[in-house]
């Protein structure tokens, strides 16, 4: 893909500081954020100003290298200390993207296996580890993208769900990625945009990035996917994640289960984009995924527009686990992978 149609980069290292592009004033504004602390970073995650299982993976990567790059005058055993409780802290930010804790205990490990170095490497290590990390997702997004085209036919109408693209990823995204490269590739595709409510990731994010990349495509209000599919005007649908369970089951943003059931009713593909690194091995199913549950304001405001009478309690979770059965294949960067997927999954791994 020309580097030009993805030139958006969510997050960039630059010199001694981490500049991510502030997620919540787009489509209207492109403000950059330079993070030159843990904290920052760890509320710039909270508040969604850097979003997206990969992109908060590299996010907190860095987050840790600024935890740590202060640290002097101490013992291994007590920069082990601080390091597990930087670790920690930047996982409290989300619960549910697992890329999160994947990325902070690919850090701690290393961490440990340079237990005899001087701290100043260490911490030159775990700066250069949070680089691989970010630029590894990179090649990955591209080849979850080139990976996907044979799911894609020469024409199709795709619908998506919250935003997947360079904004929540190092670039090039997971299901934006099949979208990216099935436009470069010169088929002949339109996409539905869900708007993605309650936080719009997908009439702000998605339709912003497609509009960039001059892809064809039509925002809808969420609850119009069940009439698009009953009226045969949706060929595919491919979502990202957040985590997926050994079994398959898939926590994505809240929404994708209504879509893979009005999918399964309709016999219409659904797939999941995915980099290895939003796995989760250590369950066994979906019950075991940690669900975020955010503020009501989300809920209860539209913008600054109050839409629901003062005190209204609401519930807010913000992703809901979709059930394995209900999945046709995810699409990774080792290749697309079918049923069944608890043996399928874990050979990926091998
Ligand atoms: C490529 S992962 C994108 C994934 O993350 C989104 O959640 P959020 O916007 O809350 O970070 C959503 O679940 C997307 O599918």
């Amino acid at each position: 893909m020309s580097e030009n149609k993805q030139a958006v980069k969510s997050i960039e290292w630059r010199d001694d500081h981490v500049r991510i592009i502030d997620q919540t004033f787009l489509p209207s504004r492109t403000v950059y954020c330079d993070i030159r602390d843990i904290g920052q970073m760890w509320d710039a995650i909270k508040k969604l100003k850097v979003r997206g299982a990969p992109a908060i993976g590299i996010a907190a990567a860095y987050a840790f290298y600024l935890g740590i790059r202060d640290i002097r005058d101490i013992s291994f055993a007590g920069f082990n200390i601080e390091a597990e409780r930087i670790a920690e802290y930047l996982a409290s930010s989300r619960p549910t993207a697992v890329n999160l804790k994947w990325a902070l205990d690919r850090i701690l490990m290393t961490i440990y296996a340079l237990r005899e170095k001087p701290i100043e490497e260490i911490k030159a290590k775990v700066l250069e580890v949070a680089q691989t990390i970010h630029q590894e997702d990179i090649r990955t997004c591209r080849q979850i993208g080139l990976n996907g085209q044979e799911l894609i036919p020469k024409k199709a109408n795709i619908l998506t769900h919250c935003n997947t693209g360079g904004l929540a990823t190092g670039q090039y995204g997971t299901a934006l990625s099949m979208i990216f490269h099935a436009h470069e590739e010169g088929k002949n595709i339109h996409v539905w945009v869900d708007e993605t409510r309650p936080l719009l990731q997908g009439a702000r994010l998605t339709a912003w990035e497609l509009s960039q990349a001059e892809i064809p495509f039509k925002l809808v209000i969420d609850s119009a996917s069940g009439h698009l599919m009953k009226s045969g005007m949706v060929d595919l649908i491919v979502v990202g994640t957040d985590r997926v369970a050994a079994n398959g089951d898939t926590a994505n943003k809240i929404g994708t289960y209504n879509l893979s059931v009005l999918a399964k009713a309709h016999n219409i593909p659904f797939y999941v984009a995915l980099p290895l690194s939003t796995i989760d091995l250590s369950l066994s199913h979906g019950d075991l995924i940690p669900i975020e549950e955010r503020d009501s304001a989300e809920v209860t405001q539209f913008g600054n527009a109050r839409v629901a009478p003062p005190k209204t309690a609401t519930f807010n979770p913000a992703f809901d686990v979709t059930p394995a059965e209900n999945i046709t294949a995810f699409i990774t960067e080792k290749g697309i992978v079918r049923p069944p997927f608890t043996e399928n999954l874990k050979k990926l791994f091998e």
